[in-house]
């Protein structure tokens, strides 16, 4: 097996051979520096090295109970091998973006560790909610793995909407505990990782009662398992949810409670607190028990960033080195690589994977920002921050769903073959768009935040920065096709869109309709308005960041990466050029679309992109499309761009 490892096929060599940047200096940047290259490589080495880890025999031949069983196997191995989970020597900063960039797990683990819920929501659950006394007791037995937990929120019954969570922790002062039930089988958690058989402990969210009164939804620390025997508690049911498309070694399980009692400090009382007499304190914000989910939301961008470039990674050298056809007679078969097409299934997954790292290292900076803010009672800026994560959670993951079948699909017969490990990527990507917040779901929470911010700038009031720009009520004299431009033309596509919004929702109740109805019948148009809004977001911070951290890299590497940037940009242009357009469109066909299936009235009156002089001269000759299509053709972009993948990624 070595031996054939050591042979690097001969069409791959040249490729790579033909590559104009320092890929040591490109992988650094992608790192946060040498340092954290050299910290990632040691524990990558370490893991890789452990002949324990390989598995003998593939994934897809063993039983499901043989596979969860190897997976605990390789589980206790890894945890054994890395120590604990922090290195008290990084920032918090530093150990995230080592976490985001880190490549073991994915590499041992084809559907997940049944620790990862451990490791992500118990940890920081405890962490973000758990008062003083909660987090130094808990997290020391966390970190040791003295216990092993989960995050138990859905219920079979509810997974999207929390208050309607029907476990119920009932105070009762007489003895000083709470008393969990699931009073119907829709009150049963299901979903959480780990449950079925992993976990000992896990967080509860669950609808909580004191003094008779309804005191929200609040986390609770619980016991599920013995910790010797690993049987249930007495009042806990618990058991396996089946087969799934992946995440089949996560261990996904459901719990239901007859009248388990837990001691009173078993309530995470950093935000809000019930005394021993039952006096509820409430949180000064409810939506602070939410917190746990808006910071995995974060870490969503770079756990995609991960994943889709691996998939690109493996279809782009696949491509290197399939050949195909004959399109020159006497010549030999060409590498699938230099077929344009296959370039534009590629590159772009190479560019969008760059795009989530920076725009993940960013939100995680505003993140860190916000939490610290909140720690001292400042809570001004988590609205924003929500929003964010809400809509850029969502349209990542379900971009990179795309992607990832794209590359699969790129490998021909090859990509359906479990051994090329596309299906099982996919398989993990596509779980992101329902995880952690349903994607229309999260996308709604953002068009919240953006019809306030409409309405706000109606009234001339300042918005929150990053919708700043639905203020701007210039027109484009004219099309610029540069990076910037495109941006700008994205910001008023989105701009239109939210003032569509608005109409429709003015519509709508001026015909009689509730806020809720309204709210319902424009709900397309909202969804819309929320992934215009990521993109202007993605498309901008994915430039302006780049403006800023390759001021130091060499010019071949920033050329590579503006590149990157270029066709991030163009291709999205590309897809959304329909919308681009729609304002160089006549009135006719306007009025005919948008009053019927598109319900966009008011768009064009309100939110024209161009100048009427340009949308007449586009909408006749239709050359604003030939320009945007041109550019990528012409741009000389491609053949560039293959050198990165084909270097720049760690696990070669
Ligand atoms: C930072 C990262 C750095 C490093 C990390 C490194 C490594 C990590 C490694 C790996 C992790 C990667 C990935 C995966 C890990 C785990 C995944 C596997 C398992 C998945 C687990 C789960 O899925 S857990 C369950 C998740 N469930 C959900 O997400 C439920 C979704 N539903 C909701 O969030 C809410 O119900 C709702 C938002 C849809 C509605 O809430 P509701 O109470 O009904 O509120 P509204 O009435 O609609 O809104 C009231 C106002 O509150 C605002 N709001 C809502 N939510 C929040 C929030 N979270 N924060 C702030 N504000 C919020 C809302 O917008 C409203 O505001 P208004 O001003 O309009 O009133
Ligand atoms: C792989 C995986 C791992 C998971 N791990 C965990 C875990 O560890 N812990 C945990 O607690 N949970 C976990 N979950 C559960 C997950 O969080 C939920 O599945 C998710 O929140 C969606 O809830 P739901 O399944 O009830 O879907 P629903 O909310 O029922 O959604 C179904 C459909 O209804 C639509 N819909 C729902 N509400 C609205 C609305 N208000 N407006 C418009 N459309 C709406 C949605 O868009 C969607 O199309 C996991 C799920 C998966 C797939």
């Amino acid at each position: 097996m070595d031996a054939v490892n050591k042979v690097i096929n001969e069409d791959l060599q040249k490729e790579r051979d033909k590559c104009k940047f320092n890929v040591a200096e490109l992988t650094a940047f992608l790192d946060g520096g040498d340092k954290f290259t050299q910290k990632r490589r040691e524990k990558e080495n370490r893991v890789f090295s452990i002949q324990g880890l390989r598995d003998a025999v593939p994934d897809e031949y063993m039983s499901h109970k043989e596979r969860y069983e190897n997976a605990v196997r390789k589980a206790v191995i890894m945890h054994q091998t890395l120590g604990t989970l922090e290195d008290k020597t990084l920032t918090e900063y530093e150990t995230a973006r080592l976490a985001l960039r880190a490549t073991t797990s994915s590499a041992i683990f084809k559907e997940n560790s049944p620790l990862m819920l451990h490791y992500s929501m118990f940890a920081n659950v405890i962490e973000g909610q758990g008062d003083e006394k909660q987090r130094e007791y808990w997290l020391k037995k966390i970190n040791n793995m003295e216990i092993i937990g989960t995050y138990a929120q859905t219920e079979l019954g509810h997974g999207t909407f929390i208050r309607g969570l029907e476990t119920t922790a009932e105070y009762d002062p007489k003895t000083e505990e709470f008393v969990l039930n699931s009073p119907k089988l829709t009150a049963y958690k299901w979903w959480p990782g780990g449950l079925a058989h992993t976990a000992n402990h896990c967080v509860v969210m669950a609808h909580t009662y004191s003094q008779g009164k309804s005191c929200g939804i609040q986390p609770f620390m619980v016991q599920i398992r013995d910790l010797e025997t690993n049987m249930p508690m007495k009042g806990v049911k618990l058991g396996e949810i089946g087969a799934k498309l992946g995440f089949n070694t996560v261990n996904n399980g459901f719990l239901g409670f007859e009248n388990h009692r837990i001691p009173r400090d078993r309530m995470l009382m950093k935000n809000s607190q019930i005394l021993k007499d039952g006096t509820f304190i409430s949180s000064p914000n409810s939506k602070l028990t939410y917190g746990t989910m808006v910071y995995i939301r974060v870490s969503i961008l770079g756990t995609m960033a991960n994943t889709l470039g691996r998939a690109v990674t493996i279809a782009t050298r696949y491509a290197a080195v399939r050949r195909q056809s004959q399109p020159k007679p006497n010549e030999p078969e060409p590498q699938i690589l230099d077929y344009v097409t296959q370039q534009h299934k590629l590159f772009i997954g190479i560019a969008s994977s760059h795009a989530y790292y920076i725009s993940c290292f960013w939100l995680w900076t505003l993140y860190h920002r916000v939490t610290k803010e909140l720690a001292v009672g400042n809570m001004d800026n988590l609205a924003e921050l929500h929003a964010l994560a809400c809509c850029l959670k969502a349209t990542t993951s379900a971009d990179a769903a795309v992607l990832v079948e794209r590359c699969r699909l790129a490998c021909g017969g090859h990509g359906y073959m479990l051994s090329s490990n596309l299906p099982q990527i996919y398989a993990n990507v596509t779980a992101a768009n329902t995880y952690e917040g349903e994607n229309t779901v999260m996308l709604l929470q953002t068009a919240r935040a953006l019809v306030k911010a409409g309405m706000q700038v109606a009234q001339g009031q300042k918005v929150s920065p990053s919708m700043a720009y639905l203020a701007d009520q210039s027109k484009m004299a004219k099309w610029d096709s540069s990076v910037d431009g495109i941006v700008k033309g994205f910001q008023k596509v989105a701009a239109g869109k939210v003032a569509a919004c608005l109409a429709s929702l003015q519509r709508h109740t001026n015909n009689g309709q509730s806020a809720e109805d309204a709210w319902n019948l424009t709900s397309v148009q909202l969804v819309a308005a929320s992934e215009a809004h990521a993109r202007v977001i993605l498309l901008s911070v994915f430039k302006s960041e780049m403006d800023v951290q390759t001021l130091t890299l060499s010019g071949e590497t920033r050329t590579v990466l503006f590149q990157l940037v270029q066709l991030y940009t163009i291709y999205w242009a590309l897809e959304k050029v329909g919308d681009l357009l729609l304002p160089t469109t006549t009135t006719t066909y306007s009025v005919s679309i948008c009053d019927t299936a598109m319900r966009c009235d008011g768009w064009m009156d309100e939110t024209s992109l161009f100048e009427k002089s340009t949308i007449q001269t586009s909408a006749r000759t239709g050359i604003a499309g030939l320009v945007l299509s041109g550019l990528v053709y012409d741009s000389a972009v491609y053949p560039e761009l293959v050198h990165q993948s084909l270097t720049s990624w760690p696990l070669q």
